[in-house]
Parts: structure tokens; C-alpha cells; sequence
């Protein structure tokens, strides 16, 4: 009886939540490192799905780093990052968009489909959501840095996308843009994730990656953060406790609050259902940043 009444007070739990985000966007970032694990994925689209079932519009946005590396590692190419980006020349594009959007993205909706729901992928090989430019960066002697068909998204399709969510559908968009001539361009997925959520307005933007969430001490398990505000971030930036991987995700986190995302959450992919206990219970398991 007691575990009965337990799973009941776990669902009452849940209904509050479920009330406030009907009808809301979330986008929802994975990233290559969380899609190496096939039940992991499985077990992160069961929870998408109740999220559209329950009211919620979750879009999935995702990459695929070490999928690309292994391709082009595989077509004798060697893969070169410039400041936490892929150089992408002409054959690197043909691989980067050919694994994103005609490998993952088809993988992941035909996976949502196999689970009973409905899926779209959205990308220049069916229609195309996110709208880019190509990206400079400059270097320190102030002279560009060039990354090839590297871009970032300017805008994206909202009527595609409010089109899709009516129909009941869980977009599913990898990062990959179009410029105003139709060039694809190779965007990283944390950036794309945030300028969605931002454009959108997004309840919330989550990002799935490998690790439980932001820690102080990443040798220390006991030192997971589990709520952060934007002032706190930047310091724990500065004093390079946030460093590697993380630190684009959370630049773009701030980026996102700072242009009216209600929360950002970062969860452990690896573990079964994060992304509901973080997001349908009281209290979370990741870690959320607000502004
Ligand atoms: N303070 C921190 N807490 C947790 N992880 C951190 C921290 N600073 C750096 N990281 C690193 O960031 C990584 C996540 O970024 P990344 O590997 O790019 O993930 P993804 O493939 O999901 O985009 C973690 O695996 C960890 O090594
Ligand atoms: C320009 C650029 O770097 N694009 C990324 C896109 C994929 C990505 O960001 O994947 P993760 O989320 O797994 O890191 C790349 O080519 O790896």
C-alpha cells in the first residue's frame, strides 16, 4: 500500500508541473557524446514523448561531434577544431550534413515513430527550420579566422515549427543551416539549441549531455551544483571551474536567459528518465541556471 501511495503522490507531484508547461516550448538539446549509448536514447525519447503527450512542445535539437569524427576519420580526413569548432571545408560539410540530419536525425525519428509518435525531422533534405550566416571570428592580431562553412543560426522557421507541434509531431532538427542562397552551413548544436530557444521564447532549453550537471570539483561527486544564477556562472567561467565542453554550453545558457528563456537545465543523458525527474518533480537531479 505504502509504495502505491507513493507512486500516486510522485504522479500529484507531477501534475502541477504538467499543468504550467502545457502548450510551452522546450528545446531540447543531445549531444553526440549522449547519443553513443542506444538505451540511454531510447529510454530519453520515452520521456520526450510524454512530454508532447502531456501538453508540452518539446523540440530536439542534436548533434553528432564524435559521429562526424569518426566519418571523416573513416574517408581519411583529420578532423581540426578552431576554437571549439569544426573546420568545415567542402567534403567535411558533405559528411558533417550527410551524419546530422540523413543519419541522426531519420535515426531518432524513426525511433519516436517505432515508440507509437509522431516525428518530423526538419533540415535541407525535408524542410528546413533554422535560417544561418556564416560565422568570423577574429583572431587576437584582429585578423579573421577562417572556418569554412561554419555558420550560426539568424532566425528559424516558427511557422514550420508551430505547424508541426500542432500536428502533434516532435520536431527533430540537427544542426545543420541554409544561408539566403539555400548553402548549408555547419553550426555548432549548443549554439543552435540556444538561438531556438531564444527565438521561440522556450519555457525551457535543456541540455542532455555526459555529465550529472555542473560540478565545483569535477573529482568530486558531492559538489554537483544544483541551481545557479547567471552571476555565479560567469564567475565559475572566470576561475575556470566551468571549462572544456561545458563552458559554450553554459555561455550559450546565458545568452538564452538573457533574452527571455524562463530556465536552463543540464542532465545526465547516460541516466534513465533525467529529463523528467528534472523537469516534473520539485526537485531536480541535474542542474538548472536562471537568470
Ligand atoms: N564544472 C564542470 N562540471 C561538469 N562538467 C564539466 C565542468 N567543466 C567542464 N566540464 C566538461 O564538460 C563536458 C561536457 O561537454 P561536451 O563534452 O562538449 O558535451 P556534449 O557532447 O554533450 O556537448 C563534460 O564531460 C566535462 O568533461
Ligand atoms: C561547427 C561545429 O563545430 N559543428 C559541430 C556540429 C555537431 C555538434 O555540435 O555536436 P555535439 O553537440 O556532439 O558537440 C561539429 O561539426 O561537430
Amino acid at each position: 500500500m505504502e509504495g502505491a501511495v507513493r507512486k500516486a503522490a510522485v504522479l500529484i507531484e507531477a501534475l502541477s508541473w504538467i499543468r504550467r508547461f502545457r502548450g510551452r516550448y522546450v528545446v531540447i538539446k543531445l549531444g553526440g557524446s549522449a547519443l553513443e549509448e542506444e538505451s540511454a536514447v531510447k529510454a530519453f525519447l520515452t520521456d520526450v514523448i510524454f512530454m508532447r503527450t502531456v501538453g508540452m512542445h518539446p523540440i530536439l535539437v542534436h548533434g553528432g561531434g564524435k559521429a562526424i569524427s569518426k566519418a571523416m576519420s573513416e574517408a581519411g580526413i583529420e578532423p581540426r577544431f578552431v576554437h571549439g569548432r569544426r573546420f568545415t571545408d567542402e567534403k567535411t560539410l558533405e559528411i558533417a550534413t550527410d551524419v546530422l540530419a540523413n543519419q541522426i536525425s531519420e535515426s531518432l525519428a524513426q525511433e519516436i515513430r517505432a515508440q507509437g509518435a509522431k516525428a518530423e525531422p526538419l533540415h535541407f533534405g525535408t524542410r528546413n527550420c533554422l535560417k544561418g550566416e556564416q560565422l568570423t571570428l577574429q583572431a587576437d592580431d584582429g585578423s579573421t579566422v577562417d572556418l569554412g562553412h561554419v555558420g550560426y543560426v539568424t532566425d528559424v522557421d516558427q511557422k514550420l515549427l508551430a505547424e508541426i507541434c500542432e500536428s502533434d509531431a516532435i520536431p527533430v532538427i540537427p544542426s545543420v543551416a541554409l544561408d539566403q542562397s539555400g548553402q548549408k552551413l555547419n553550426v555548432n548544436a549548443d549554439t543552435a539549441a540556444a538561438a531556438l530557444a531564444r527565438i521561440l521564447k522556450a519555457e525551457k532549453l535543456v541540455f542532455l549531455s555526459d555529465v550529472p550537471g555542473i560540478f565545483l570539483d569535477r573529482n568530486d561527486p558531492e559538489t554537483l551544483v544544483s541551481h545557479l544564477e547567471t552571476e555565479r556562472c560567469r564567475a565559475l567561467i572566470a576561475d575556470g571551474t566551468i571549462d572544456a565542453g561545458m563552458e559554450p554550453k553554459v555561455d550559450a545558457a546565458l545568452e538564452a536567459l538573457a533574452s527571455g528563456v524562463g530556465k536552463v537545465h543540464i542532465v545526465d543523458a547516460r541516466l534513465p528518465h533525467s529529463i523528467l525527474l528534472e523537469i516534473y518533480s520539485d526537485k531536480g537531479i541535474g542542474t538548472e541556471i536562471v537568470k
